[in-house]
């Protein structure tokens, strides 16, 4: 089952585990034979920030960032994303921090860069001979990146650009590694050409020299204490008139000739923006994943407790009960296990489309991630909260994990792409390709969509257990749902365009329709996943997956209104489902222990709870309490 979880690299992922395990800088406490590691979060800002750092370079010493960015393989790509995936379930500032330098500032140099670009900074990259942020956002704009307002213009007669932050609103904002470490960034700027806009462009441009001071024009400032991802020195970059040479501009996409013509071989600026933004897709690829694998680790915590916590007996003379065999604990976390087996399918198949993608399949990728992001990692969240309150008072310990991760990861909601934008980019690709086939009198391809073009699917009156856990009943109501909801909106915005409004305006007051359609489409691609993944399976676990499969579809039915308020299922339909839940929850409880145990987080990087948390609470394992002299 863990084969078939991580899906490839599984030596390198416990090699780089076992390396952290027997390294002091990742050790945090010691309980008889067993070690756990984690960050230190009582440790000061500053102190945390310069400890990410030493664990890169001790990481750099052990070989780990090898060819990281020089092969550019499908096979070598996939053993990064390994490193990332284990250097992530240890600490997210460590793996966000290599997340700038790597897949923004060297990502951004692999695909918006030529030649000229790789053969100068990618091997220096690798080599942490620079250190590169990515100053995308600023004060005034994070979501809406058409609207930044740093200004580049050109000068000819040094066949220099000219970078500016006009005003305070303009100031680059929230830049990962820029406060302190980064000597080097990827800048976004709007691109003036003989006073004509030419949109939003990329550039390289150092801010620190090899002493660490700021390089002429250039001021930094430090965001501050943040309520998490401490370890990541985030920080705000103004350019004064800051000059770089013609070479720094990232020029795949477009280029400015030595006498100051802009040329490009994409003549829509919609589509050369897409370009622009395509780097970022990679960065929500790898959170897909991350934020599934910290769902694992809270639930890994919480199920391996809940099955050895007790409290309160049946009658007087049983033992107490395990918290795992209350039915409503195992409704509380088992749903979310399932759900997270369905994202990991998930993730891990997007992470193979993205690596082998071509040009043409970047907006493919940039949709569906923009889904998987945002809906992975709000999962987590929701997760790791339910996962903290079944733990009682232990959730909220350090040392037990769960809280501080609702901490350290929050931001994914945020970072990346907001979470609420994102999905709106969803709705709005599903909505444009259903228009243009509609118009055009085409059939709906790519992404799964096919079912459209044929009959809505007919829901069976009589729904046994046999029929809802069937696969076949699942995918034909989760297509009937994103079909229902595609009519809807389009029906909508078309009504709202009649009375005079923009597509825009229309768009944005059927918000709801829009959100429940991105969520349908995200949902049933991750079905056709899961399946896919179960017809891999044999014997007890293709069994098991089914369970797990049914589970994370009926309780994700169940939970959604959108089935009955649009009558995709009648009140009597609901309820069955409503009662199928605990069942599947309680065939699915024997197996939780083999289940978590499957996601292959070794035992020193989940809480101590995890284990037995009487021996770590012991008074022999207080820390410094048996030196005390007992009076
Ligand atoms: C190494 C260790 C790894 C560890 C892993 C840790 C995590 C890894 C992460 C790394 C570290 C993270 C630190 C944080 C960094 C940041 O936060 S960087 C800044 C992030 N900012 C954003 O994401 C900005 C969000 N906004 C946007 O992306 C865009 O503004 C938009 C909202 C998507 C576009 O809006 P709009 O102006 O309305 O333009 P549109 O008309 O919608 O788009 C024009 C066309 O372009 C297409 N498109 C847009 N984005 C992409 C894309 N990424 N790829 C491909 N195509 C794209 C869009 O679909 C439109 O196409 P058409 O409709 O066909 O014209
Ligand atoms: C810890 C951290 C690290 C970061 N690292 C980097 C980095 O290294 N480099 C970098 O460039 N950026 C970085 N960012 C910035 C991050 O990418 C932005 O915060 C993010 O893109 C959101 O932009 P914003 O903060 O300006 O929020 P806004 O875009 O202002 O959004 C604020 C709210 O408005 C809502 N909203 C926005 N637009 C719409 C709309 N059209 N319809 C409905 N609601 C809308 C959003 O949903 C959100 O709730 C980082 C941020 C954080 C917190």
């Amino acid at each position: 089952m863990r084969a078939l979880l991580d899906g490839h690299d599984l030596e390198t992922r416990d090699w780089l585990f076992n390396l952290m395990a027997k390294s002091d800088l990742f050790v945090s406490r010691k309980v008889g034979d067993k070690v756990f590691a984690s960050p230190d979060f009582n440790e000061p800002m500053d102190e945390m920030r310069d400890k990410t750092l030493e664990r890169i370079f001790f990481l750099l010493r052990n070989g780990v960032f090898k060819d990281f960015l020089k092969d550019n393989s499908i096979e070598n790509s996939l053993k990064q994303m390994a490193v990332w995936e284990v250097l992530g379930i240890f600490d997210h500032a460590l793996s966000v921090k290599l997340g700038v330098h790597f897949i923004l500032w060297g990502g951004s140099i692999v695909s918006l860069g030529t030649q000229r670009h790789h053969d100068k900074w990618l091997r220096i990259t690798e080599e942490l001979k620079v250190f590169g942020c990515f100053a995308m956002t600023e004060l005034g704009h994070g979501s809406n990146v058409r609207g930044i307002e740093t200004v580049t213009t050109y000068d000819p007669s040094t066949q220099e650009f000219i970078i500016d932050t006009p005003c305070e609103s303009a100031q680059k904002y929230w830049i990962g590694g820029a406060a302190k470490h980064a000597t080097h960034t990827i800048v976004f700027s709007q691109l003036l050409i003989d006073g004509k806009n030419e949109g939003v462009h990329a550039f390289i441009c150092q801010i620190r020299d090899a002493n660490g001071r700021w390089c002429r024009g250039i001021r930094i400032a430090d965001c501050g204490h943040k309520t998490g991802l401490n370890g990541v020195d985030n920080g705000r970059i103004w350019f004064d008139k800051v000059r770089i040479p013609r070479e720094n501009l990232l020029n795949a996409v477009a280029d400015v000739t030595p006498d100051g013509q802009y040329v490009s071989s994409i003549k829509n600026p919609d589509q050369r923006f897409g370009v622009f933004m395509a780097p970022l897709s990679s960065g929500r690829v790898t959170i897909a994943m991350h934020a599934t694998n910290q769902a694992k680790v809270g639930l890994a915590t919480a199920l391996r407790y809940a099955l050895t916590r007790r409290a309160f007996s049946v009658s007087t003379y049983e033992p107490e009960m395990l918290l795992l065999d209350y039915p409503s604990h195992q409704h509380r976390l088992l749903p979310l296990l399932a759900k997270t087996y369905a994202m990991n399918f998930a993730a891990l198949d997007l992470k193979k489309l993205h690596l082998k993608k071509n040009p043409e399949d970047s907006k493919v990728v940039h949709v569906i991630s923009s889904g998987f992001k945002a809906m992975f990692s709000w999962h987590s969240q929701r997760t790791l909260q339910e996962c903290r309150e079944a733990c009682g008072g232990q959730g909220l310990k350090t040392e037990n994990r769960i809280g501080n991760l609702k901490a350290e990861y929050d931001v994914q909601s945020t970072f990346e792409g907001d979470n609420n934008v994102l999905m709106q980019q969803v709705s709005k690709a599903l909505l444009g390709d259903y228009f243009a086939a509609r118009s055009k009198g085409k059939l709906m391809k790519g992404m799964g969509l096919e079912h459209l073009n044929g009959p809505r699917p007919v829901m069976s009156k009589e729904l046994d257990s046999n029929v809802l856990r069937d696969s076949r009943f699942q995918l034909a109501l989760l297509q009937l749902r994103e079909r229902g909801l595609l009519e809807l909106l389009d029906a909508e915005v078309k009504k709202i365009i009649s009375t005079g409004l923009s597509t825009s305006e229309a768009l944005m007051s059927s918000y709801k329709l829009a959100e429940n359609l991105g969520k349908a489409f995200t949902e049933r691609i991750m079905l056709e996943i899961f399946q896919r993944a179960e017809e891999q399976a044999t014997g007890s676990m293709k069994k098991v997956l089914g369970l797990l499969r049914t589970l994370s579809v009926l309780s994700g039915v169940d939970e959604e209104p959108v089935f009955l308020r649009y009558g995709f299922l009648s009140p009597e339909q609901s309820q069955l489902i409503h009662r199928e839940v605990p069942a599947v929850c309680a065939e699915l409880r024997p197996h939780t222990l083999h289940l978590v145990d499957s996601f292959g987080i070794p035992q020193p990087f989940l809480g101590l709870i995890a284990y037995d948390w009487v021996e770590s609470n012991a008074w022999d394992n207080v820390s410094g309490g048996s030196s005390q002299s007992i009076v």
